[in-house]
């Protein structure tokens, strides 16, 4: 482990903010935030049940992970041509630019939308040119993973991927997410196996609101080379020692936990009981625009109320290119660049 010089509390906001670091859970439809619901909306001519853009805001008071999917999928219902997808991604990318994230995996939920008979090619032609754009225009490297919504069966998965493979060179991976609770990762075995087949990178949530046995089954069932949250995992220690003994990364998620109730404050986030356990522990906005957070704000939160360090800062950093699916090459030039922050820090 690189071992870090302390420095001073009052100078840890400005390194965590500055530092280059990588997103790789970020739901793009939880980026949507409350003004560009309602200029969607009014765009397309979407009928939504808020009087206002205040109005909307304050029903984002969750109690759970169903109480937040139940509002994410009425907001997602704005979406109906490429040009709003890409708007969508690229105010995203623009705020994890400001927040110095050179790294995106951003996921997409496609039956969301193909069940409202937007086509397939409409969604990731729209996510994918914004992501093209940010290379360039923003110098964030962004990629797209597909995610299966677990509520719905596998055999609506199985289709989801079917009309997503014209379009297999737009993205680099496929998860799992929506409600957890009642639908275990195994439930996706046939669909994870032919994407493991298919050379797609594999991830899943697990461990959100759900059992350890669910991590368990993301491992060994799915065969994912990542936990998404991930954060009950330490109530069954034989897990952590995988987790550890395999190096596997947790995509943690702190303001989404602190919203949804997993955690009562911010202060009782296991976060750094992950990373001082050794755990390739992550942090990410999740759906930031219904969280109160983009990445900053998820770190300056996290450490004001837990009091990690410096050593833990650049662990979570280097963790996140480490964990990511980028290019060897490209990782260690993230590294160097991190290095290099910490040294002028
Ligand atoms: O935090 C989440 N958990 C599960 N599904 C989701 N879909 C968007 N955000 C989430
Ligand atoms: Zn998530």
């Amino acid at each position: 482990m690189t071992a870090i010089r302390p420095i001073p509390s009052d100078r840890l906001p400005a390194l965590l903010a500055a530092m280059p670091k990588a997103e790789l859970h970020i739901h793009i439809e939880g980026s949507l935030e409350p003004e560009l619901i309602f200029a969607l909306a009014q765009r397309n001519g979407v009928a939504i049940p808020y009087a206002s853009v205040e109005e909307l805001r304050k029903a984002y008071a969750f109690t759970n992970l169903q109480s937040f999917l139940d509002i994410y999928y009425a907001g997602a219902s704005v979406l109906l041509k490429e040009q709003d997808f890409y708007d969508m991604t690229w105010a995203y990318l623009e705020k994890a630019a400001a927040d110095n994230v050179v790294r995106s995996e951003i996921f997409f939920d496609p039956q969301t939308h193909t069940a409202r008979g937007v086509a397939m090619q409409t969604v990731i032609d729209g996510l994918h040119r914004a992501c093209t754009d940010a290379k360039a225009k923003l110098g964030v490297d962004a990629e797209l993973i597909l995610c299966f919504l677990r509520h719905l069966s596998e055999e609506d998965a199985f289709d989801t991927l079917e009309q997503a493979l014209p379009f297999k060179d737009k993205f680099i991976g496929v998860g799992l997410d929506s409600s957890e609770v009642g639908h275990p990762p195994e439930k996706f075995a046939r669909v994870f196996a032919k994407c493991r087949a298919l050379g797609l990178h594999l991830v899943a949530h697990a461990g959100e609101e759900g059992p350890p046995a669910y991590v368990w089954s993301a491992l060994d069932v799915l065969k994912v080379e990542r936990i998404d949250h991930g954060v009950q995992s330490p109530k069954d220690p034989e897990l952590v020692k995988r987790l550890a003994k395999d190096r596997i990364p947790l995509t943690v998620c702190p303001l989404s936990n602190l919203k949804l109730c997993v955690f009562p404050q911010l202060a009782d986030h296991n976060l750094k009981a992950l990373l001082d356990a050794g755990l390739v522990a992550t942090v990410n906005s999740d759906d930031p625009a219904y969280f109160g957070g983009y990445m900053n704000e998820n770190f300056l939160q996290t450490f004001a109320a837990t009091g990690m360090t410096a050593q833990h800062a650049y662990q979570l950093a280097r963790n996140s290119f480490e964990g990511s699916f980028a290019r060897e090459a490209d990782k260690r030039r993230y590294i160097e660049k991190l290095d290099a922050a910490f040294a002028a820090a």
